[in-house]
């Protein structure tokens, strides 16, 4: 506690109870001052709570006769309808809510509204911003919250905000001037306190913001560009009542400033359903009610469902909208009773009426001159008018770089094996002879460097973009960089790591006592390198095509497999026909036959006999003969499991 706070006098519990309803009202949906139409009283300035920038462009969404139907994989599966038949509208200066039970569609509407309808759907009916048809990038202009918060967490809140500042703004603005509006985000959002705070992984090693911090600094993320429109999926999921009311009341603040804003919800407390302006009821894909949230209870009164005295109208919806599998006659009560929302909501022409009046409310803005003609399109938020590539990749560079320095952990953990491995080698391969054993001991030697660098390179690769993965998908789906600038990025942000490995084979090389030419060493570590690059490329190719759990199990399979085919245990000369070609994709084969064809390929490796009678290799050449490891090309290998991994990056990222 400050000096200062510690000094201040105590409220009266009067003053309390004032200040807490002043609170209070500030929250309410009361506190706006809007028309019926959302456009607010003739160009005057709409004041609200929060204070964000009053935005200068606004967006009416109306869809009609919304038809969306998946296919589902499997030959004798019927397509299937997710949403039948929607009409509707969202406005600006207006929260709308997409509640209904579980399955109902609100993600699926959410998603199609947004404009990132997914592949395999088919989408039929109309869908305008502004009463004009949606543009192609529509998804690219407004703001899509997910769900889940995809952060990184070593970056503070305000270093993650920046950076999308700087991707997505316009290169011609001013970089104080991204600064200032990144700060004013942070206040706005309540995020002061815990601006210079790294987030954080929930549950992680490194505990950052608590979840409605998080929550919020996800939202900010897509706030950064300043969109007319925001779309958010669940954005209270997870939060306790106080934070879940914190989040509303950051966006309640954004709509009160001309922004449409709609989510979906769950079950919202009644204060928090006291901040909907328009509540949309989805049962089995239908619509149940859209109109005035505060409407929402009358409506289901005149269809005699009343809602109990003193009970969350949310609540209330959920129970009655809510199918009942407990027996077949519950289940069949709760169809029809659900069938006959639906039909009560068409026969009225619910979803229409929005749909209409908010055609009705952009004409007449129009009329007025409230719209520019210019402008009216959708957003202020152009999509391709941010960075450049050359600034994309600086700023991802310098992201991963400042990631991976502070990630002390990981950073210490594969040092720390470096290390223990070096020493490992050293006490067990020391002073090699120029006998027969110090030809095997070469070999084993040689072969165990190979295998510990393809682990200790592809597997924290898999986990590296595993985990980055959901976080490029996003920032791609709302067009913050090229992939091209993400992977080159990574690629050189790698690097670094190499700088272990480096000191982990020149300890072994020296201690060992492998060919001491100094040619030879640069070769061999030209070769490790090569190796490192080439699993590296391979975690990557299996992170970003695979779910993260088939990744980290196919990783490893696929080393081991690399592994038997790497030389040692089975002669390049006896591999059957038909398998020859994992040999060429071999990265392990690759790199110990060039670490062997270094180390035996001077004309001056010669090696004593044992003279027992059993195989004598006096030289480097019968050794490398014996392996069949004439044939040696290790750089274009590396080369196209890099192109290999550009491909796996661009198909796992770009969807
Ligand atoms: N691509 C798809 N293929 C098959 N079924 C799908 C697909 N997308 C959605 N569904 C199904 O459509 C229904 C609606 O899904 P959606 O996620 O929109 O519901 P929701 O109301 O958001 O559910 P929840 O509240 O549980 O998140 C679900 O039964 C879901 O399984």
């Amino acid at each position: 506690m400050t000096a200062a706070a510690r000094d201040e006098a105590p409220m009266d519990a009067e003053e309390v109870h004032r200040v807490w309803l002043a609170e209070q009202a500030t929250t309410s949906r009361g506190s706006m001052d809007v028309d019926a139409n959302g456009y607010g009283p003739k160009g005057a300035p709409i004041t609200v709570a929060g204070g964000f920038a009053q935005h200068k462009q606004t967006v009416t969404l109306a869809w009609r006769d919304l038809w969306y139907t998946v296919y589902p994989a499997g030959r004798d599966k019927p397509s299937r309808d997710i949403l039948k038949g929607l009409s509707g509208a969202a406005l600006p200066h207006h929260v709308m809510a997409l509640m209904g039970p579980t399955g109902s569609g609100k993600t699926s509407l959410l998603n199609v509204l947004s404009g990132r309808v997914p592949a395999g759907g088919i989408l039929s009916g109309e869908v305008t911003v502004n009463g004009q048809a949606r543009s192609e990038d529509f998804n690219e202009r407004v703001a899509y919250v997910m769900q889940e918060e995809l952060l990184f967490a070593f970056l503070t809140v305000h270093e993650t905000f920046m950076l999308h500042a700087r991707l997505r703004l316009p290169p011609s603005t001013p970089d104080k001037e991204k600064a200032e509006s990144v700060d004013r985000l942070i206040a706005e959002l309540g995020l002061k306190n815990v601006r210079d705070s790294p987030v954080g992984s929930p549950g992680g090693f490194r505990r950052g913001l608590s979840g409605g911090e998080r929550k919020r600094c996800n939202i900010g993320v897509e706030m950064v560009r300043d969109p007319a429109a925001i779309f958010l999926d669940e954005p209270t999921s997870g939060l306790d009542s106080f934070q879940a009311q914190n989040v509303m009341s950051a966006l309640r603040d954004l709509a009160g400033n001309g922004r449409s804003v709609v989510c979906t919800i769950h079950q919202p407390r009644s204060s928090i359903f006291a901040m909907f302006d328009q509540l949309m009821l989805l049962t089995d894909g239908r619509l149940a009610f859209i109109g005035d949230a505060s409407a929402a209870v009358g409506y289901f009164e005149t269809l005699m469902f009343k809602c109990p005295t003193l009970t969350n109208p949310a609540d209330f919806f959920m129970d009655v909208m809510s199918m009942d599998f407990r027996s077949e006659s519950r289940e069949g009560n709760s169809r029809s009773r659900v069938d006959f929302f639906a039909r009560e909501a068409a026969s009225r022409g619910l979803g229409e009426a929005a749909a209409s009046k908010a055609f009705e409310a952009v004409a007449l803005a129009k009329k007025q001159g409230a719209f520019d003609a210019e402008k009216e399109e959708t957003t202020s938020a152009k999509p391709g008018g941010g960075a450049g590539w050359a600034t994309q990749f600086y700023l991802l560079s310098q992201r991963a770089h400042k990631c991976q320095r502070r990630d002390v952990v990981g950073v210490g953990v594969t040092v720390f094996l470096d290390v223990v491995y070096a020493l490992l080698l050293a006490a067990l391969y020391r002073g090699v002879g120029d006998d027969q054993e110090g030809v095997q001991n070469r070999l084993g030697c040689l072969f165990f460097i190979c295998l510990n660098l393809a682990y200790s390179s592809a597997l924290p690769s898999i986990n590296l973009f595993a985990a980055e993965k959901n976080i490029v998908i996003r920032e791609q789906a709302s067009g913050a960089y090229a992939t091209s600038a993400y992977y080159l990025s990574k690629l050189v942000a790698e690097l670094p790591k190499l700088s272990s490995k480096f000191v982990f084979c020149t300890l072994v090389y020296w201690i060992v006592g492998f060919n001491p030419d100094p040619t030879r060493y640069l070769n061999f570590l030209l070769i490790v390198v090569c190796e490192c690059l080439a699993a590296q490329a391979i975690g990557m190719v299996m992170a970003t095509g695979l779910p993260i759990g088939a990744a980290l199990a196919f990783g490893p399979a696929c080393i081991t497999v690399f592994t038997l085919f790497g030389g040692i245990y089975l002669n390049m000369d006896s591999i059957p026909l038909g398998a020859g070609w994992i040999a060429y994709v071999d990265f392990i084969y690759y790199a110990f036959s060039a670490l062997c064809a270094n180390e035996f390929g001077d004309a001056d490796a010669t090696f004593t006999c044992d003279g027992d009678g059993g195989r004598c290799l006096p030289d480097g050449a019968a050794v490398l003969e014996l392996y069949s490891f004439e044939d040696i090309r290790v750089a274009p290998q590396v080369l196209a499991w890099r192109l290999c991994c550009w491909s796996g990056a661009r198909a796992g990222t770009c969807r």
